[in-house]
Parts: structure tokens; sequence; C-alpha cells
């Protein structure tokens, strides 16, 4: 029987490894979900199984690294058939939140070069209606304050309130792979994410937002009554 969360994670991971063929261009997501994904892929290679991967962070580079799996920049595969990555919550559209590894920027970028997008999470992630994680919002670093207000200003126009807090490390900010601040947006539900989405990426200084919207083709799911699937990881 599953029962911790990281066996729940490993056991999404496992399945999701069912939608890779040989030879695919791989995109590898960031987490400590897609990390189990790596890491049996890792397994996999050892005993000869062949892809070719792009990494959304240099965490999960140098994982991947280390365990001998094959890497490419986007620039050299600028086109990849799936995307394996873990997420912060999922609905049953399976639009997602993500960004709590402030990896968001890149693993959208890579998503968005991928033919499908499999999501893999335990049952903690799954949510009617998306926000009850603070949503992350990267921004450029040139007048963080300002874009702060913005940001505000764009929620309270579409009725959200709650902080925004520039995430930290330690006494820091916390800096993207990228080079950027995050913001964690605690708006609370977020009835139209479609609508706040159009609003943050109308703000200059946002670089990118965490709602992953119509970008997944399915998302793994594990539980303690087992793993399934929601929408379709082919085509
Ligand atoms: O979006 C992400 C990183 O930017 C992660 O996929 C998300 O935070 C989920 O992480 P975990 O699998 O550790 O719960």
């Amino acid at each position: 029987m599953i029962q911790s969360a990281e066996e729940l994670k490993r056991a999404a991971a496992e399945l999701a490894l069912d939608f890779v063929a040989p030879g695919m261009r791989l995109g590898l997501g960031t987490g400590s979900t897609a990390a189990h994904f790596v890491d049996l892929l890792g397994a996999k290679v050892r005993a000869g199984f062949k892809v070719v991967c792009v990494p959304t962070s240099e965490r999960t580079r140098l994982q991947a690294q280390s365990l001998g799996i094959a890497l490419a920049t986007l620039d050299e595969l600028p086109q990849l058939d799936l995307t394996v990555d873990g997420a912060d919550e999922f609905d049953d559209s399976l639009r997602l939140i993500k960004g709590g590894g402030g990896a968001l920027l890149r693993e959208k970028i890579v998503a968005a070069a991928s033919t499908r997008m499999v999501v893999i999470a335990d049952e903690s992630k799954h949510v009617e209606t998306l926000g009850r994680f603070p949503l992350p919002v990267e921004i450029d670093r040139f007048g963080a304050r300002a874009t702060q207000l913005q940001v505000e200003a764009a929620a309270r126009e579409l009725g959200l309130s709650g902080p925004v807090d520039m995430r930290r490390r330690g006494e820091a900010p916390f800096v993207s792979d990228g080079g950027h601040f995050i913001l964690d947006c605690g708006f609370g539900a977020l009835p139209d994410p479609e609508a706040l989405a159009a609003r943050l990426v109308a703000i200059p200084g946002v670089v990118e937002h965490g709602l992953f919207l119509g970008m997944a083709s399915a998302v793994v799911v594990a539980s303690a009554h087992g793993v399934r699937t929601l929408g379709q990881a082919g085509g």
C-alpha cells in the first residue's frame, strides 16, 4: 500500500515513464516530484534506454548529469516530444499553478516547446479551484517594487486581494535561474485564472506567471488508492 508523500510522488513518476519512448526529446521538470522522474529515467538510461533531455533548471541539470542522462540545451533542441514536470496545484481542467520551486519561467518555455506536457503529482495537489497555493509571479529585478504595486492593482481590478510577498532566501530576495525575483501572491481562490493571466502578462515588469493554462495534456496523480491519469497523454 502506497503511504508517504514521497512514495506517492515516486509512484506517479513511475507511471509517467510509460509515456516515454526510445529516442524521444524530453523536457525534464523541476521539484521533488520531477526529481523522482529524473531518478527513474536515469536507471532506464543506465540500462541502455536512449533519450535526450532538456532540463528546466540548474538543479535538474545537475541531477540528470550525475545520472548520465544525455542533455541538450533548448537552443540545440528547440522542439521536444514530451515534458514531464510536477505542479503545485492542478484542477479538473488540467490547469496548473507552478513555480513553488522557482523554475516557472524555464518550465513554461520548455513545456511550450513540447508536443505534450505530462504532469506528475500526488493527490494533495488536486484542487477544485486554483489558488490555495500562492501564485508565483516572476518579475524583472529593475523596478521590482513598482511592478509589485501593479500586480496588486491588477488583482484588485479583478476583485482579488491578499498578500503579495517577495520570495526570500534567508535575508536576500530569491533569485531565479534567469536572474529574476519572484512574488508569491496569496490571492486565494482564482475563479477566472485566464483573466488573471491576461492581466498579469500585460504588466511590463512581469516576466512570467505560474498559471499554466491549456498546457498540460495529462496529469498522472497518485493517491493512497492507486495511480490514475487525468486527460490524454497521447496526441
Ligand atoms: O513548479 C515547480 C518548480 O518551479 C514544481 O514542479 C512544483 O513546485 C512542485 O514541486 P514538488 O514536486 O516539489 O511539490
